[in-house]
């Protein structure tokens, strides 16, 4: 099980996600977010990263040039993009993308069902809500390329076990106030999901 840890806001959270076997870093450029991160201070932390860590840039109505421009010079290596694209505007981006499923009923979870894809519970907030999805929607679903994302804890993963998610992703779940993440909860959660 892949993990991602979103809303990364320093280094010692950065560091520390990554020693725990964190395989992504999400660094949230929307400004009206509790996460927020500028381009510059994502670049300080990354260029302080150890190899092979997927740095996942966040991106809220932002048009191609603004994201190449902010990922090529934060060295993102892959944007996650939290609002209505088609595949025309996915192929324009001028790196790997993540595409985000904002899922309000099981009929959201075949959009780009050929792609690597983040489904993630349905926010007026576009993300870090901290809110559920039904995984009864799940089942009879192909989840090898789905990332589950939505009020993720280090005691509901086991609840995911059976669905054959490609990955996991999380973000208030793992903090003690958000934009601060808590070294326990980011280990267990890593942990946990590594088991299952
Ligand atoms: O995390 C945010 O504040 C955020 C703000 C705007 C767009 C996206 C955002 N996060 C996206 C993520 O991928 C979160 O990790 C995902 O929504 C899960 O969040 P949580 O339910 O808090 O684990």
């Amino acid at each position: 099980m892949r993990v991602k840890i979103c809303g990364i806001t320093n280094l010692k959270d950065a560091l520390h996600a990554v020693e725990c076997g964190a395989d992504a870093l999400g660094f949230v450029f929307y400004n009206k977010s509790p996460r927020y991160i500028t381009p510059a201070a994502a670049k300080r932390i990354i260029d302080q990263l150890p190899p092979f860590v997927e740095r996942v840039g966040l991106f809220v109505n932002e048009g191609v040039e603004t994201i190449d421009t902010v990922c090529r010079y934060s060295d993102i290596s892959r944007a996650q993009i939290h609002f209505d694209v088609d595949e025309e505007s996915l192929a324009a981006i001028g790196l790997q993308t993540l595409p985000v499923v904002r899922a309000k009923g099981p009929e959201d979870l075949t959009k780009f069902q050929d792609r690597y894809r983040l489904v993630d519970a349905y926010s007026e907030v576009y993300g870090g809500a901290g809110e559920r999805l039904n995984l009864e929607w799940f089942n009879g679903i192909d989840c090898s390329k789905i990332i589950l994302a939505g009020g993720l804890t280090p005691e509901n993963l086991e609840q995911v076990k059976q669905l054959g998610f490609y990955g996991v992703d999380v973000s208030s779940g793992v903090e003690s106030i958000k934009g601060k993440k808590d070294p326990k909860k980011v280990q267990q959660f890593i942990a946990n999901a590594k088991s299952l």
